[in-house]
């Protein structure tokens, strides 16, 4: 199974790009999607946040994410003690998604990790190769205000707690300028896909 890790900046475009991917019949693991499995309600992560930042965070047994995001984003040590409750669940669930996929015998398998570089990911996975989705900083920025509704503080203060987009592309096998639309981020999704299945050739017959 070759594995993939497709990373970029908040709001640069790595969802948009893994519906893509997940379309062309690769399966997903998305550590976005397993950060939110992992604090359903009943879960011990759940608890552990509440322990930390109070009851306040949750509503009707359901955790406020925006809420916490506000807390967090914007105070360092904050987001430390969140990080620090939530890192250990994800890679464990991530741990057994990725041993599930194996079982399956899949040819690939993308990881969408938003922290693959900053949490260390592709030194403790075997990742074969990286995407890198990037975006101008001032585009990042009008879409990150636009998808979830924040002012521009709170949009630059998530965009402050990750790695510059230019460290992350100097370490990507593969690169996807992400600075137009979506028909010419889908053009250069086509061309990706061409590139992988040379090194996966058993996708091509799927
Ligand atoms: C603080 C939370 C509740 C805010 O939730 P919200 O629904 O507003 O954001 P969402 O989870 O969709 O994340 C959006 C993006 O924020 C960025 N982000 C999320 N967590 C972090 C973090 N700890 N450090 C830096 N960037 C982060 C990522 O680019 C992510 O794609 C949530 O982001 C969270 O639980 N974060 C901690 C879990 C984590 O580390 N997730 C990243 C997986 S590698
Ligand atoms: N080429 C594009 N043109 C216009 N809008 C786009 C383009 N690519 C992505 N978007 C929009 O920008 C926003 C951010 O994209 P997306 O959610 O895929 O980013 P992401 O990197 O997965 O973000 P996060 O790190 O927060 O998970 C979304 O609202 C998406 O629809």
């Amino acid at each position: 199974m070759v594995i993939i890790g497709l990373t970029g900046s908040i709001a640069t475009g790595k969802s948009t790009v893994s519906t893509m991917l997940r379309d062309a019949g690769m399966p997903i693991v998305d550590a976005d999607v397993v950060a939110r499995e992992v604090v359903e309600p009943g879960t011990h992560t759940l608890e552990a946040i509440k322990l930390a930042f109070g009851p306040g965070v949750i509503e009707n047994g359901v955790l406020n994410r925006s809420q916490l995001g506000n807390i967090v984003f914007g105070n360092q040590s904050e987001l430390q003690r969140l990080n620090a409750i939530m890192q250990p669940a994800i890679r464990s669930v991530m741990a057994d998604k990725i041993n599930f996929w194996r079982t399956q015998h899949v040819p690939v398998l993308i990881l969408d990790i938003p922290l693959l570089f900053e949490r260390e990911y592709d030194k403790n996975y075997h990742v074969d190769k990286i995407i890198v989705v990037s975006a101008d900083p001032e585009v990042q920025l009008a879409r990150l205000k636009s998808r979830d509704s924040l002012d521009e503080r709170q949009a630059k203060n998530r965009m402050r707690t990750q790695m510059p987009i230019a460290e992350k592309v100097a370490r990507a096998d593969y690169v996807i300028n992400n600075n137009g639309d979506k028909s010419q981020l889908k053009a250069q999704v086509d061309d990706l896909i061409e590139k992988l299945k040379d090194i996966a050739p058993e996708y091509d017959t799927k």
